[in-house]
């Protein structure tokens, strides 16, 4: 039989539809249907090909859930799938949805093999072990599964996420994929936008976002004897670990903060009182790297979950996953060997840490700029208005350019600031980078503004539905203020930029 007489047949059964080269069953499913039935009885849908209104109205990933494959009966013969479901680890064909070094075609001076294989063996494992416990888990508020976590400390993600260094000696990457000497930013990065990818902003977070702001004053400035016991706890995913600086009443300023660390007579033990405030993962965290105003300034120290910590929920903008906390030390008696760093030196141990943390962030922002780019470009494609696609719209075009743009502006700056991160010492990268980062942060934190603002208008209703075809979008648009506010606010980051640059003009500069 011809295919237009096969399709026909469909015709005959007026609560089946086709979708695709798919036949579908609705006879049963139509007083279930979300968008009611009438719409499934209209003649232009009942019986006949609703491909169009179908992908007009529902995301791909419906037609993959287990309750609605079932009312699949068949298909349509000798007719190719033009429709093609995300395939687990595969490379999205979308212009612009992946940065260029992965773009069928181009090159790149920075990845090599090692790169390209971690990449690989990422995807895969974010589509496969990650992606759906980040959806759930966004959504239900609960932490991230502990098996999630252990696959990854299988892996060792836990321990590549603190990007390179001693603490990656004699582990297996990745089965091997990469060595621990071999190891670069350019790895990490890697690494960071794979697992942003899957568009979960809270779950980002509460995937151990805590770890990695909060273990690095424990490696770099730690005594030995607790650094050897905490590491290898946290890498192995069997505790969880915060950086606790900011309060209620001094956000970020650490010399403004009120929480007070005072040693008892003996000297043997610190007591800590006092509150923080939006602090991610302490809902969950069993140690809390704590800045603490002491008598000869401001001091780290690591807080084990004990007598006197409390730990409350925050509701934020994103999940609870995120595990964002409120933290109260009522004489918490914490032993002087704790202490990370010297008494009163905290703003250096602090201070070590601010530009990874931020160079993180613009890894992810860059990364999720571009999810929110293949959205626009798909939604655009498939969505028809005054009898033509969205994309037909100047305006729209318009928009998805600057989106476009900005990321690949800030992909391209990102590399290269990874590069000059791979080729300089800790403390050069300090000394010549903290300005440019901070710089990068900035801009990229504006951009994704922009971009969350755009996307919405481009998917209107859908834009603020947290359900169905724009709930990427609405949940970007509603989480995107984080990035501008964690790990340094936006205008001070640009402040710092601008100080930093001063601070290196030659005296002689003149007009
Ligand atoms: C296998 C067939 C279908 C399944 C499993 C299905 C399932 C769903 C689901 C789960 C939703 C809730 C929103 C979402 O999660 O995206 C929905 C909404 C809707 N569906 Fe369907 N649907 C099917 C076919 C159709 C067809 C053929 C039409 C024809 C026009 C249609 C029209 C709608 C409408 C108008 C909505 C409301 C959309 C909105 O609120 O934005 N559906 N459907």
């Amino acid at each position: 039989m011809p295919t237009d007489e096969r399709r026909m047949v469909c015709v005959a059964y007026n609560q089946w539809v086709i979708i695709d080269t798919k036949v579908y069953n609705l006879s049963r499913f139509k007083d279930l249907h979300p968008g009611g039935v009438s719409v499934l009885l209209d003649p232009e849908i009942a019986g006949q090909d609703a491909t169009e209104a179908f992908f007009g109205l529902h995301r791909h990933e419906v037609l993959l859930r287990p309750q609605y494959k079932r009312l699949q009966i068949g298909v349509i013969d000798g007719e190719e799938e033009q429709i093609k479901p995300p395939q687990v680890g595969a490379l999205s064909k979308v212009p612009y949805a992946e940065p260029a070094w992965l773009s069928e075609g181009y090159h790149s001076p920075y990845y090599k093999k090692s790169h390209r294989e971690l990449q690989k063996a990422m995807r895969k494992f974010v589509d496969e072990v990650i992606y759906e416990d980040g959806q759930a888990r966004e959504a239900d508020g609960k932490r991230p599964s502990q098996h999630v976590i252990d696959k990854m400390a299988e892996v060792e993600l836990h321990a590549m996420r603190m990007g390179p260094g001693k603490h990656l000696k004699g582990r297996t990457l990745f089965n091997g994929i990469v060595t621990p000497e071999e190891f670069d930013y350019f790895h990490e990065l890697v690494i960071t936008q794979e697992l942003t990818r899957i568009g979960a902003r809270g779950y980002g977070d509460g995937l151990l976002g805590g770890k990695v702001i909060g273990l690095p004053p424990v490696l770099n400035f730690g005594r030995p004897e607790i650094r050897d016991k905490v590491v290898p706890e946290v890498l192995s995913g069997k505790k969880f670990i915060c950086l606790a600086i900011s309060e209620a009443h001094a956000g970020s300023d650490v010399f403004g903060l009120q929480t007070s660390a005072t040693k008892t007579e003996d000297g043997k033990y610190w007591i800590v009182n006092g509150a923080k405030k939006w602090i991610t993962n302490g809902t969950f965290a069993d140690y809390f790297t704590t800045g603490c105003k002491t008598d000869n300034g401001f001091t780290v120290l690591l807080i084990p979950r004990g007598e006197g910590v409390e730990t409350k929920p925050i509701k934020t903008a994103y999940s609870s996953t995120a595990g964002t906390a409120y933290i109260t030390y009522d004489n918490v008696k914490v032993p002087v060997e704790n202490t990370l760093g010297e008494e009163g030196a905290g703003i250096y141990v602090m201070l070590s840490n601010f530009n990874h943390e931020r160079w993180v962030m613009c890894c992810s922002s860059a990364r999720v700029q571009r999810l929110i780019v293949e959205e626009c470009l798909k939604w655009a494609s498939q969505r028809k208005v005054f009898g033509k696609p969205l994309i037909g719209q100047a305006v729209v075009r318009a928009k998805i350019a600057g989106m476009i743009q900005r990321a690949e502006a800030i992909q391209a700056w990102l590399e290269h600031i990874t590069y000059q991160m791979c080729n300089m010492a800790y403390k050069e990268q300090a000394q010549k980078l903290a300005g440019p980062i901070a710089f990068l942060k900035s801009f990229s934190t504006q951009s994704a503004r922009q971009t969350a603002q755009d996307a919405v208008q481009i998917f209107g209703g859908r834009g603020i539905t947290q359900s169905g075809m724009g709930k990427f979008i609405e949940h970007y648009h509603r989480t995107v203020p984080f990035d501008a506010l964690l790990g340094g606010a936006e205008d001070v980051l640009a402040d710092l930029g601008v100080r930093q640059a001063v601070r290196s003009m030659p005296k002689d500069a003149r007009l």
